[in-house]
């Protein structure tokens, strides 16, 4: 048996972006998802997740040949539950070159589901790390990156950047350009975060965003000005690496509120997100933007005072709001 854990993530700036090759800068956070594997006798894969909405619910089926699942469920269902696992499973036996390795696979994660704080890099990267350790083979850190995106990438038909999975994977804050994927250090910014307790299907919002891109000049132009923000906004990085000062962090919340109304005009926001973001703002957050594909989910603040937090816990569209430590670990095996 082994365990393996990996943090999900806020985007400080470029999401949506970062898919037209822009670069992005995603930060980890110290909220983990936990795989534990099992190697079986045969061939299948056994996914069991409490996580998911669909309480009680095991899925067990044969992993050669592509035998559907003997299970009474509706297929997207189906394929929410075991998609990310059943892709980074099939990593794992790749660069374990065992194509047969069947494995028992238990999920917990502290990551809300699709809410923006990449819950499917997290188990996908972790799922990756836990059974290359169970098939004994040593994975590097950029290899299991590689792949996790390999994964993420098959299950979103192809519309998925490096930046979740990267992130996860290496901890800390990384920029990620295309296949450009480095490591930022690991600013010290006081990261806020509220949930409205929704989701937005990733994969819908990127479709969105690509077609208003095809169709509109000016919306590709807004793709390329989140990148501009974020070609500004990564020069403060360095700056805080320690105590940032005031100055700085006032200009990257600027830069903030600048990239989330870039996002809203791509038509990724929300009404409970941009009441947020307004909440955020109003109580004295350098600033806030969502976080993650949006229409729903979760929202970012900068505030290294009480307000932010005070201010969500009274928004009604605010479900759950937490202070998100930098993760400066990524996967690790327990
Ligand atoms: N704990 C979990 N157990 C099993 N599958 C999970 C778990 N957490 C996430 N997933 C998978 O990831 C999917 C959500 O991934 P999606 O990329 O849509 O959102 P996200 O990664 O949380 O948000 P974002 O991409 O905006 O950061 C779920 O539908 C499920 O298939
Ligand atoms: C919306 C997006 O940019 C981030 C989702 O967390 C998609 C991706 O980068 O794969």
């Amino acid at each position: 048996m082994v365990t393996a854990s990996a943090p999900g993530k806020v985007y400080l700036f470029g999401e949506h972006a970062v898919v037209y090759g822009e670069p992005a800068v995603p930060c980890a956070i110290e909220r983990r998802a936990t795989v534990t594997v099992d190697r079986r006798d045969d061939a299948r894969l056994r996914v069991e997740s409490a996580d998911l909405h669909i309480s009680g619910f095991t899925v067990e089926y044969d992993a050669v040949g592509g035998t559907a699942p003997d299970v009474d469920a509706p297929t997207p269902l189906l394929e929410a539950a075991t998609g990310y696992v059943d892709a980074a499973i099939e990593q794992a036996r790749d660069a374990a070159d065992a194509p047969d390795a069947g494995f028992d696979v238990h999920v917990e994660s502290e990551i809300p589901l699709g809410g923006g704080l990449g819950s499917s890099a997290a188990v996908v990267v972790a799922t990756i790390a836990a059974a290359t350790a169970a098939l004994g083979v040593d994975v590097e850190d950029r290899e299991i990156a590689e792949r996790a995106y390999r994964a993420e990438s098959a299950v979103q038909d192809g519309e998925a950047s490096r930046a979740d999975t990267f992130c996860s994977t290496m901890g800390g804050a990384v920029r990620v350009a295309g296949d450009d994927c480095r490591t930022l250090g690991n600013p010290d910014l006081p990261f806020v975060v509220g949930y409205d307790g929704g989701a937005g299907d990733t994969g819908e919002l990127v479709a969105g965003v690509r077609a208003l891109r095809d169709e509109y000049d000016f919306a590709a132009d807004t793709v390329s000005a989140i990148g501009d923000v974020v070609r500004r906004g990564e020069t403060l990085i360095a700056d805080a690496a320690d105590d940032p000062t005031e100055e700085t962090l006032e200009e990257l919340g600027a830069l903030m509120n600048f990239n989330h109304g870039l996002l809203e005009a791509l038509g990724v926001s929300s009404r409970s997100l941009d009441e947020m973001v307004w909440a955020a703002r109003e109580a004295g957050a350098a600033g806030a933007k969502l976080t993650g594909a949006g229409g729903g989910g979760c929202i970012v603040a900068l505030d290294a005072g009480e307000g932010t937090e005070t201010a969500l816990d009274l928004t009604p569209t605010c479900e759950d709001v937490f202070r998100a430590e930098l993760a400066t670990e990524g996967v690790r095996v327990e």
